[in-house]
């Protein structure tokens, strides 16, 4: 399988602008709020790693993933000059296609939300068989994606800064 393992959140074949400068928005999901902590702190540091000060971030929990899209909508209408907003949740799969729905939604909302304010919102969601799953990939032998959404979001707003001449 392509992720076996693999950490999914080495970067050292890739460069990181510098994120100083940058604001950021962080909206976590209070769902599966273990893993979800395990997110925040990943993408927390790194941000703080690559530059980003921490009077630049501003953090907002959510009750679930499905509640993502509006967090992010919020934060992006609401605080000024946001240079991006990273989403953090955890969906794992139960019983229903509840699941599904969720992901999907989830999923499309963000990108919608992305475009509306022509501003990145990555989607640092696990969605997930069960909880093994998404414990390799909150800090364990599948990396953080946390880590990877916070990468994720100094790039695409180096990216628009690039590109706002
Ligand atoms: N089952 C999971 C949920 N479910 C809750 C939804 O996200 C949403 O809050 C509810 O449907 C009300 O709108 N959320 C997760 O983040 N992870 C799950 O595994
Ligand atoms: C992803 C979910 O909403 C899920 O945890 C809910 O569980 P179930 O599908 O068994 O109701």
């Amino acid at each position: 399988m392509a992720t076996q393992l693999k950490n999914l959140s080495d970067f050292s074949n890739t460069t990181v602008p510098s994120g100083a400068g940058f604001k950021f928005g962080i909206v976590v999901a209070e769902w599966n709020a273990g893993i979800t902590n395990a997110l925040y702190q990943g993408a927390y540091q790194s941000l703080l790693t690559h530059g980003v000060a921490e009077d630049d971030i501003f953090t907002y929990a959510v009750p679930g993933s499905f509640e993502l899209t509006s967090g992010a909508d919020l934060l992006l209408k609401n605080i000024p000059k946001l240079d991006g907003v990273i989403t953090l949740g955890c969906v794992i799969q139960g019983e229903t296609r509840h699941f599904d729905f969720i992901c999907d939604a989830v999923a499309n909302g963000v990108s919608n939300v992305a475009i509306k304010y022509s501003k990145p919102v990555i989607f640092g969601v696990l969605t997930t068989d069960n909880q093994q799953q998404a414990e390799d990939r909150a800090g364990g032998k599948h990396g953080n994606k946390g880590d990877e959404a916070a990468i994720t979001a100094i790039k695409m707003a180096d990216l628009a800064k690039q590109l706002n001449f």
